[in-house]
């Protein structure tokens, strides 16, 4: 065990000193791109400023043939790239491939001054960002870098959900979590095929209606309500890194053409308290930006809250509805979130900017 006196030290000699606040960067969309496919390398230049975090992916999905190309082209990439606001993120092979060690090595010595975040798949326990944390140290200090590689776990297996606290806490670098749902439903032998998403199969049903006995007719047409197979998942995440002050994230969702239901699975994981998602699809940036920006309805009426709260305590009648001390704090966070959002977001600033400070809206 790490004792606290020296949770914060580097890891290795000239590496540089970890972060004591993980800083809240936007990040509604995580959008994936394969370094080795051309035609998807050729768009990235074109992204930046369009979404809030571009990566480069070097595991699943990358054909075993290409990792190597796909390595080299993130390397590329990256030199070549001026990234403005949108941060670059990579996902680097399992732990246990024989790819990640030079996925590692090569990214942090000749991008790592370009590289915010390290996402790590299949983490299992502490033991795993232990082995990365020490590891992207000594990178850093051999590169002579300024400003420390975070890193972002992906839960997939049912050890990794099992452990969610101990991998939030194991180290300062730890920016967030991902939900992992293709692995995870393996992993777990859920009964499912599908990347992320719900299932008309999991299921409650209404209640059947009786007789004027009181004997159930469970043969008659009853309403069914399809549940979300995330939502304990999703809920331990959420809870894990507040409590460690690190940020949730849903994962992909597969159903490329489905933009609906995509957008549902997004709202779910925005209201439960996750920032941002992945994007396979160019098409998905649009959705998860639109979803994890709060509504400009929000942010008017958060703001109406804050403004009729005063000093912040006591108790006030809004709209027939009661607001107090707790109350107003939900409010903040909308309305702290919509600052962030306005500040490198042109349009949502324009529409936030029209909401005044007591939540009315002036033009
Ligand atoms: C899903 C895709 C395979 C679809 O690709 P494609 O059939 O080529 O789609 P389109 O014809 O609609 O594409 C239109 C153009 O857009 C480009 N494109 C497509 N996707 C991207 C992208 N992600 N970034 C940039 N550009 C993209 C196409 O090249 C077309 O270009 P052009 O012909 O010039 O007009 C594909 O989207 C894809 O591979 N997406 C990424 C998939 C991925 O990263 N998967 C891994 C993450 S999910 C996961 O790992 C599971 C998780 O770990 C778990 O366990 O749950
Ligand atoms: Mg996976």
């Amino acid at each position: 065990m790490r004792p606290a006196k020296d949770f914060f030290a580097p890891l290795a000699v000239g590496a540089p000193a970890p972060l004591r606040d993980i800083p809240a960067r936007p990040s509604r969309a995580i959008h994936f791109f394969d370094p080795s496919n051309a035609k998807m390398a050729a768009k990235v230049p074109q992204m930046v400023g369009t979404v809030d975090v571009l990566l480069g992916n070097l595991e699943d999905a990358v054909k075993a043939d290409n990792k190597l190309a796909a390595r080299q082209g993130l390397v590329d990439i990256a030199k070549s790239t001026d990234f403005g606001p949108t941060q670059l993120w990579t996902r680097i092979n399992a732990l246990d491939s024989p790819w990640v060690l030079d996925d590692l090595t090569t990214l942090v010595t000749e991008v790592g001054d370009k590289l915010d975040v390290v996402m790590v798949p299949k983490v299992q326990g502490a033991e795993d960002i232990h082995y990365v944390d020490r590891l992207l140290a000594q990178l850093e200090a051999k590169a002579g870098l300024e400003r420390p590689i975070l890193v972002h776990a992906i839960l997939e297996t049912a050890r990794g959900v099992a452990n969610i606290e101990e991998i939030c806490g194991a180290s300062p670098r730890m920016q967030g979590l991902s939900l992992g749902p293709a692995d995870l439903a393996a992993d777990r032998r859920m009964k499912t095929t599908r990347v992320g998403g719900g299932h008309p199969g999991y299921l409650v049903r209404q209640d059947p209606p009786r007789n004027e006995l009181g004997v159930a007719d469970v043969e008659a047409q009853r309403t069914t309500y399809q549940q979300d197979l995330w939502h304990y998942t999703i809920a331990r995440m959420v809870d894990a890194c507040a409590m460690h002050g690190i940020y949730p994230y849903y994962g992909p969702f597969g159903d490329i053409a489905d933009t609906v239901a995509c957008e549902d699975q997004f709202r779910n994981a925005f209201l439960l308290g996750c920032v941002g998602t992945w994007s396979l699809h160019p098409k998905q940036i649009a959705i998860a930006n639109r979803v994890f920006s709060p509504s400009v309805e929000d942010v008017a009426h958060a703001r109406r809250v804050v403004a009729a709260m005063g000093d912040g305590t006591g108790a006030v009648m809004l709209d027939g509805k009661m607001e107090d001390d707790a109350s107003l704090k939900q409010c903040l966070v909308m309305v702290r979130l919509a600052e962030q959002l306005a500040e490198i977001d042109p349009e949502l600033k324009a529409a936030y900017d029209a909401v005044g400070a007591d939540g009315e809206v002036t033009a």
